[in-house]
């Protein structure tokens, strides 16, 4: 059984965004730059914010933290959105999720421009994603594209592939992404009849429930590539996946660990959807 490292292979990937990078400033160009819009004092997003910071230092990237008090009302967020919009020197923006109980998150994320959604999280690149067209894609999804490539999985004709869990976030856009690639791929989810025995026909079993451990060898082919979506802190501060890594791996012929599986992967697609901006910006002015 291969362990499919994420912290290796987005260290890998990041080395080249790094490059390419350097070779942006290197011609005299501005640098790319994320914007991370962070509401509150919340300890879990304060670190992830920290986590992203780090990241665009790791490639050369420039970053702005706007840190808003969680006070605020919806519409002062909704100017603040609008201010990097219209922010030439600005790539990418993401605003922090969870939000404060008083927002209502979909009109914010509906204001960031969709040539600035790194997140992916706008209706019109979930649009032209649906249909297949080019856009900025969410960033847990296109990971685990990215990890399957790793292991010489690109062109998933003739394999089954099963993702538990339908959410906006991961198990919708994952789908299509599977599917684009010529994967037969079923959406199960929590109402969904004999979970276990259909994972069990999955040659790719994406886990991305929230449910901590609940994917166990029953639900696992032998020789199946398992992906682990889940990262769920439990009482003692550790984290957990949704699969019950030391009952699967044995039967398993590649699975992604948690933590160092697919969770850095998503900060290293943040990065490469703002290069992604960045080129598009400059390419087509703004
Ligand atoms: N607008 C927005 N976009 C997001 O992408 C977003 C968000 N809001 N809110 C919170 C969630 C969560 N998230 C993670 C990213 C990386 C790890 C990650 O790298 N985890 C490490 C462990 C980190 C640790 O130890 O806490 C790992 O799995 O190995 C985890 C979680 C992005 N999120």
């Amino acid at each position: 059984m291969k362990i499919i490292d994420g912290k290796e292979l987005s260290a890998k990937i990041r080395q080249t965004i790094k490059q390419e990078v350097q070779e942006i400033k290197e011609h005299g160009n501005r640098s790319p730059l994320l914007s991370v819009i962070l509401v509150g004092d919340n300890p879990a997003s304060q670190s992830y914010v920290r986590g992203k910071e780090n990241a665009c230092l790791s490639v050369g990237m420039e970053n702005r933290t706007i840190r808003l008090d969680a006070n605020i009302s919806q519409a002062e967020l909704i100017q603040v959105v609008r201010q990097q919009n219209e922010d030439p020197d600005v790539d990418g923006i993401l605003v922090q999720l969870p939000l404060p109980d008083h927002f209502e998150t979909n009109p914010v994320l509906d204001q960031i421009s969709p040539d600035k959604d790194v997140d992916g999280l706008h209706p019109v690149n979930a649009g032209l994603l649906l249909a297949g067209r080019d856009g900025l894609l969410p960033c847990t999804p296109n990971g685990v594209m990215e990890m399957l490539k790793s292991i010489g999985l690109e062109d998933l004709s003739g394999l089954n592939a099963v993702v538990v869990g339908r959410s906006n976030l991961v198990g919708k856009p994952l789908s299509l992404l599977l599917q684009q690639k010529n994967a037969t791929v079923t959406m199960a989810h929590s109402r969904t009849k004999d979970l276990a025995q259909i994972c069990s026909k999955a040659d790719i079993l994406i886990a991305a429930v929230g449910r901590p451990k609940m994917i166990t060898s029953e639900y696992v082919k032998a020789g199946a590539v398992v992906i682990d979506v889940g990262i769920n802190r439990m009482e003692n501060g550790k984290l957990c996946g949704d699969v019950d890594f030391e009952d699967v791996k044995d039967k398993a012929s590649a699975i992604t660990p948690v933590p160092g599986g697919v969770g850095p992967m998503t900060v290293c697609m943040l990065l490469m959807n703002t290069l992604k901006a960045y080129k598009e910006h400059e390419s087509y002015g703004r």
